[in-house]
């Protein structure tokens, strides 16, 4: 597992990673949320040992990067994609890594299968896609087997099928009982891959635990009933209290109660329903509402900017 103890890193006065405390567990794949600038890559980097915290500790499987015997064999990460050396092939690049931490060249074999680069494995890394490059750097995390695997931004660049082997294959790491960490700007992916979510803003967490957790903690669920005795129905339940609004004709929704709630009181009045659902918001409106004080690049809204343009 990875454990971060007030973790702190300044570059000159600006506070990347501000004094932040988490544990990510084995068995899951956790999700890491934040704009631009949040610090999720330096945090990334401070546990794989590339760059030194001001303060606090972050460490892997109990110790820091630094003091691991054989780093490639614990933790295993994807940072920057761009960072592979042109000429060599994918499958020199990985035999090279191999050898230089002591692992068996079929392994080599094993993970170009993995990351389906086998039929490439003798392409220049030089002519590679971003898609490719985005597998071959995972390619070389999983190289050594590690329990714990880090990914920053993987499906950054890739297609449809390839975000889904990401997703398939964080899934099928973590049910190993690996520990998966990774981030991403892709909400609607997030909340598919994730089961945990960590979510920082200006260097700070703002909330983490499970996916459905943080959700519901950031948002309110809606309840929509459609009835055609929407008249009747909306004078019984604004008697008790219930606060409606109808964005249609013979429909009426409430945040402040649930849908068993109106169910049991329309069938005790014997009132007609053709719907009763309850709509929970989704990862992205959870994370805008998280976020929304703590961008640091903002723009003004595209309306306006639009407008201002054509004013020009
Ligand atoms: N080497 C560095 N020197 C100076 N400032 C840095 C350095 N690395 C990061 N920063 C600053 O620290 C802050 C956090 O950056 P970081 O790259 O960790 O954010 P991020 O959450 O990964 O952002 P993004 O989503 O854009 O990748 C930013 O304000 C960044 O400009």
């Amino acid at each position: 597992m990875i454990e971060a103890v007030d973790l702190t890193k300044r570059y000159g006065s600006k506070t990347a990673v501000d004094n932040i405390s988490f544990t990510i567990e084995p068995g899951t794949v956790t999700g890491f949320l934040g704009p631009n600038g949040a610090g999720k890559s330096t945090t990334m980097r401070l546990i794989m040992g590339l760059d030194k915290p001001t303060s606090g500790k972050v460490t892997v499987n109990g110790r820091p990067y630094r003091d691991l015997e054989a780093p490639l064999c614990e933790v295993g990460a994807l940072l920057d994609a761009k960072g592979l050396h042109g000429s060599r092939s994918a499958r020199a690049h990985l035999t090279q890594l191999a050898a230089s931490n002591g692992i068996p060249t079929r392994r080599v074999d094993e993970v170009l299968e993995l990351t389906g680069l086998t039929n490439v494995a003798k392409k220049r890394v030089k002519g590679f896609s971003l898609g490719m490059g985005q597998r071959l750097g995972m390619a070389a995390a999983m190289l050594g087997d590690p329990d714990v695997l880090i990914f920053d931004e993987p499906v950054n660049g890739l297609d449809p099928e390839g975000v889904k082997w990401v997703r398939e294959t964080c899934r099928h790491l973590a049910d190993e009982g690996r520990t998966v960490f990774i981030s991403s700007h892709l909400m609607s992916e997030m909340a598919q891959t994730a089961d945990h979510l960590l979510v920082i803003g200006r260097g700070r967490i703002l909330t983490s635990g499970p996916v459905e957790e943080v959700i519901a903690s950031a948002t309110t669920d809606v309840v929509r009933v459609a009835s055609p005795q929407a008249g009747e129905l909306a004078g019984l339940l604004a008697g008790q209290g219930i606060e409606l609004e109808s964005p249609e004709s013979g429909v009426l929704t409430t945040t402040t109660t649930t849908a068993a709630r109106i169910g049991e009181l329309a069938a005790h009045n014997g009132i007609v329903l053709h719907e009763l659902t309850t709509q929970r918001a989704s990862l992205e409106e959870a994370y805008l509402e998280l976020t929304g004080g703590e961008v640091e690049y903002s723009t003004t809204s595209t309306d306006a900017a639009m407008t201002s343009h054509r004013a020009d």
